[in-house]
This record gives structure tokens, sequence and C-alpha cells, in this order.
């Protein structure tokens, strides 16, 4: 505990605040769901093909299905000429085989008769009579055919443990013929605002007090993964009211958000009622980022408890960095994809070396470039992440960023 009590305000990089709580985290449990109920759920284990998709070869046009090699040679000028000697019927069964200088009607999706390799369409077809076709183009053995298997083979892994389950995935199992899935249950989210200051949004301000912004931006940002918020409401900055309601909370929640009273003021006990909840505690106090750097990382009992800043950005930058990803993946994983889109500074933006900054940026397109416009303003203006639609990147190597750069961006 001694080690550990060294290095709180030892600023930590997100890296490592990911590395610490993440070593020390076991959250989540299990449910099964009906397919239709799964969209945008997190898979809980991998999905195994028990068959074949397609079951069986078959055409992806109209037209006639042939044994290559008689069609070699083929030409408008010289046409191949085949007996028509049957018929696929969709959704039925093609019986029969077929001869060499044979060939079967085939609509789309029907199953390619045994015998046959190919499939000719019928654009490159001409009816002498009812029993008779010339080929004007050659087809190379497969053409115009789904092999059994191609799509999914049986005993394959088709979807992985931890993945959202997106609209193809759906088609994907229901095409394998599974009806129900395991997915991981929705994370339960406890927020609690503290603040002599803060007050419901349904009361009018007296001079000095505002009104709840925390608990409602949270609250979106938790919903927005698919997780389950529950607001715990707003707590005055007493030791002992906000441990009670951070007991509640841990008991009923698999992650705790406190905002406000993080930073190192006197009413400042959010530290203080979160490292006596339990083991392992208060594991890091300061994260090197701006904003969001008095931010406390704790787990207590395989849950986090994240205490957030006050001011509302810094919390909601907070939130993307550490909660969204246990949200999405129960984990922290690496994710390549994280600031996926790449946008040019519209001007110089000085940041500190030793320090990442996330900046509010506007992205829109300029002569086919996405550019990246700053947005001005102090953590404590939640106007400011509303007109932004991301947020930039600049690591901590870096003493600033100038116009014309480009900037890594997270879409908010
Ligand atoms: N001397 C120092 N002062 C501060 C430092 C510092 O390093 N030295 N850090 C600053 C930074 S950066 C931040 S961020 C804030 C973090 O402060 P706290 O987490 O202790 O939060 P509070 O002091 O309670 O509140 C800060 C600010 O945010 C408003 N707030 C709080 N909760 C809500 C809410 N639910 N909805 C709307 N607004 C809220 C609060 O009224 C304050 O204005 O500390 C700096 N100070
Ligand atoms: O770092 Mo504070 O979190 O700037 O506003």
């Amino acid at each position: 505990m001694a080690e550990l009590f060294q290095d709180l305000f030892q600023a930590r990089t997100v890296e490592e605040a990911r590395t610490i709580i993440g070593g020390h985290i076991n959250i989540g449990g299990i449910e099964k769901v009906l397919l239709l109920e799964s969209p945008g759920r997190r898979l809980a284990e991998d999905v195994r093909a028990l068959d074949a998709v397609p079951g069986f070869d078959r055409s992806t046009m109209d037209g006639f299905a042939v044994k290559a090699r008689d069609t070699f040679g083929a030409s408008e000028s010289l046409p191949a000429y085949l007996d028509v000697t049957g018929e696929v019927l969709m959704g039925r069964e093609a019986v029969g085989n077929i001869g060499t200088g044979q060939a079967w009607r085939i609509p789309t999706g029907g199953m390619l008769p045994p015998g046959a390799d190919a499939v000719v369409m019928v654009e490159y077809t001409e009816e002498l009579d009812d029993r008779t076709i010339g080929v004007t183009r050659p087809v190379a053995p497969g053409d115009h055919v789904v092999r059994c298997g191609e799509d999914i083979s049986p005993g394959a892994r088709v979807l992985s443990a931890g993945q959202i389950i997106r609209p193809q995935d759906l088609g994907l199992l229901s095409s394998v013929g599974l009806t129900e899935v395991a997915v991981a249950l929705p994370i339960r989210v406890g927020i609690i605002s503290t603040g002599d200051e803060v007050i419901e949004p349904g009361c009018s301000p007296a001079p000095g007090q505002v009104r709840d912004i925390n608990s409602y931006a949270l609250y979106g940002q938790a919903a927005a993964c698919g997780a389950k918020p529950c607001i715990y409401g707003i707590v005055r900055d007493s030791y002992e009211l906000l441990l009670d309601k951070v007991r509640q909370a841990l008991a009923e929640c698999d992650i705790v958000l406190l905002s406000g009273g993080s930073s190192v003021g006197v009413r400042d006990v959010a530290h203080k009622v979160i490292d006596s909840l339990g083991f392992p505690g208060v594991l890091f106090h300061g994260i090197s980022i701006k904003p969001g750097k008095p931010t406390v990382g704790a787990v207590v009992d395989g849950k986090p408890v994240f205490g957030l800043p006050g001011h509302p950005v810094s919390a909601m930058v907070v939130f993307e960095l550490l909660v969204t990803p246990l949200l999405k993946y129960g984990i922290y994983r690496n994710n390549p994809l994280e600031f996926p889109v790449r946008a040019r500074m519209t001007r110089n933006m000085r940041s500190a070396a030793g320090r990442e900054d996330y900046l509010r940026v506007r992205l829109y397109k300029d002569e086919e470039i996405i550019v990246a416009e700053p947005i001005l303003g102090k953590s404590g203006l939640i106007s400011t992440m509303v007109q932004a639609n991301g947020l930039a990147r600049i690591p901590a190597e870096k003493e600033g960023v100038e116009a014309g750069e480009y900037v890594e961006v997270k879409l908010i």
C-alpha cells in the first residue's frame, strides 16, 4: 500500500492507466438472447458454423448449367451447340446428370446439377429450338457458380467473442441457422455528481449554483455504448454522504463514476471516499492529459471506480478514453481504429510536451480534404463539446501542432 501511495499524484499516461485498471477488473455476465434482440450487443463466445453456406453449388446467373469444356472455343461466328436436357427448379434438388454436350436451364440461385461445372449467362446463348442452344461465349469451370461452403465452411469460426454484433453479423448468424446467441450483459454504470453548488436541472439556480451537467452527459455517453446507466443523484461535499452513495452504487453496478471533487482542494473528498471502499482501491490519481488531469482511477473487488474531474468537458473526455472501451468490450483492448480519421488542422495549437492533449474539433470537408477546426474554450464549457464532432489527439512528445499538419481524430 505504501508503494501505491507513492504512486498517487504521479500522473499516468492513458496507456498506463488502462493497463493498471485492466489488470484488476472483472466485470460482466452472459445471457442468451434471440437473434433479433442481439444487434449492438457484444458476443460473449466465439460462434462456429455447423453447416456449410451455401449447402450446395449454386448458380449466380440466369442461364444454362454446362460442362465448361463443351463451350471452349465458342464464339458468335462459331457457337457451341448443346442439347437442353433438363431444367433446375428454384429451391428444389437438381436430380439427374449433365452429360457431355448437354445443358440445363438454371435460374440465379438454383442448384447446379451433377455433372455441370459452370453456368453460361442466357445473354450468351441463342435458342435454336426447344431442345437446342448455341453458346456464343466460352466459360471456364466455376464461372457464375458459388461453390458449396464457399461463403462459410462447416466448423469455421465465423464470429469472435468480444465483437459487437453488426447487421451483417446478424445475416451471417441466420445463414448458419443460429437463432440465439450468447451476449455480454449490458454493463451497469452508476453515475454520481458531487458538489455543494450542483443542483437538479429542474431547479432554478440561486447565485453560485449550477445545474447538473455531468450526470446527464455521462448518462448519454454510457447509453450510446450500449451500457445500462443509472443516475444516483447529486451528493454534497461530505465524506460520509458520498461514501454511502458510492457504496450503494457499487453494490448495484459494475462500474461507478463520480464527477467533481477529484482535484486537490480541501473539499475534494472523492479520492478519500474511493480509497476507503475496498481492495485494491485507488490505483492512480492523475493522468498526463489535458483536459482531464485530476482523474482518480480505482478498482474495488474487480469493479472500476473513476473519480472524474468536475469540469464537464474533462469528465466527458476521460469517459471517452477510460470508460468507453470498457463498456464496448468489457476490457481494454488494442484498437487501432480508436482514432480513425486523419484530418488537417486549420490552425496552430500549442500543447505542453509530456502530456497528451485532446482537442475538441469540428471536422468538415474542404476541397476533398477532411479538416479539423479546433473549438476553443475552457473545459467548463459544455457548448464547446456540442460544437465539436471529434476529439483530436496530440501526442505527448509534441509541443503543439501547426496549421496544415495532420492529426488523428475520434468521432464524438
Ligand atoms: N489549484 C488547482 N485547482 C485546480 C486544478 C489544479 O490542478 N490545481 N485542476 C483544475 C482542473 S484541470 C480541473 S478539471 C478541476 C477539477 O476539479 P474537481 O474534479 O475537483 O471538480 P470540482 O472542483 O468539484 O468542479 C470543477 C468545476 O466543475 C463544475 N462541476 C462539477 N460537477 C458538475 C456537474 N455535475 N455539472 C456541472 N458542473 C459541474 C464545478 O462547479 C466547478 O466549476 O479543478 C481545477 N482546479
Ligand atoms: O484538466 Mo482540467 O480536467 O483541464 O479541465
